[in-house]
């Protein structure tokens, strides 16, 4: 089947996104025209969830729309939800990505074409013609040292472990119990690769450039880091749970 029949969805979880958001959904379109967008807003005090019942409404009528929650729960939940909204509605092609331009859409196309012959796409900043940019030295080596220590830890044959611009193949999603994923933060991504690749499937990292944010502030916190550090620890310990999940 070409990917023309297949249907594409990209979830992107939001919490005071206001000032990014239109801009993105419009960039987004302009690579792929044909792709549908789900935001799961946290009921953002910015009311960002507002421009989207707009856009829903008229300009991205159809192919754009939201789910929204009471309160900041969490990217990770935020991604269970997206995913179960996804799988219901039948999606065979399921994207993470944030909402601040840190994942450039100029990326969307090849994804598409990768995934055809693969089960999981990883945006990579941690390969060759991938990178970083605008970053601070601490953040280079704290983000690429968080990769070394779980691809270490864990065993795992990848480079960007962390990162949250992917694309999934519905199968993938369908056949884990994501009820049972523990992690939200940082560790969510590391989780959801691991699981991935214990069950066997087939992953490959495609090369991104991560952009730093201009407009808005990272929800990253001191609690979100610490998390990720002891639930790799967590998932190693917990390897034949993770498998037949
Ligand atoms: N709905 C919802 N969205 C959230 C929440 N927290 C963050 N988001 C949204 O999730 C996206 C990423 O949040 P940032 O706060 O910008 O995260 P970051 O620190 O830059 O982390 C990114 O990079 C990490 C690794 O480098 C990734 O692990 C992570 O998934 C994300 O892609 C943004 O679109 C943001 O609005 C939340 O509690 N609820």
């Amino acid at each position: 089947m070409s990917i023309s029949k297949k249907k594409a969805l990209i979830i992107i979880p939001t919490y005071n996104e206001s000032q990014n958001i239109e801009k993105l959904l419009e960039e987004i379109y302009n690579q792929k025209n044909d792709i549908n967008i789900l935001i799961v807003d946290d009921n953002s005090p910015d009311k960002t969830y507002e421009i989207i019942e707009n856009l829903m409404k008229d300009k991205y009528n159809k192919k754009l729309f939201l789910l929204k929650r009471a309160g900041k729960l969490g990217l990770g939940t935020a991604y269970i939800e997206g995913f179960r909204w996804a799988l219901k509605n039948e999606y065979d092609y399921i994207f993470e990505m944030d909402a601040d331009f840190s994942h450039n859409p100029i990326y969307i196309p090849k994804f598409l074409e990768e995934i055809e012959n693969n089960d999981l796409i990883i945006g990579s900043r941690y390969v060759n013609d991938g990178g970083v940019k605008n970053w601070g030295i601490i953040r280079k080596i704290v983000s690429r040292g968080g990769s070394l220590y779980a691809k270490i830890i864990l065993g795992l044959p990848l480079n960007d472990i962390t990162g949250g611009f992917k694309c999934f193949k519905k199968e993938v999603l369908e056949n884990m119990d994501l009820d049972r994923i523990k992690s939200n933060g940082y560790s969510f991504q590391v989780e959801l690769n691991y699981i991935t690749y214990l069950k066997g499937y087939k992953i490959k990292e495609v090369p991104i450039i991560f952009e730093d944010r201009t407009l808005g502030k990272s929800k990253m916190s001191k609690k979100i880091f610490l998390e990720a550090i002891l639930m790799v620890w967590w998932m190693r310990f917990n390897r034949r749970f993770l498998k037949n999940i």
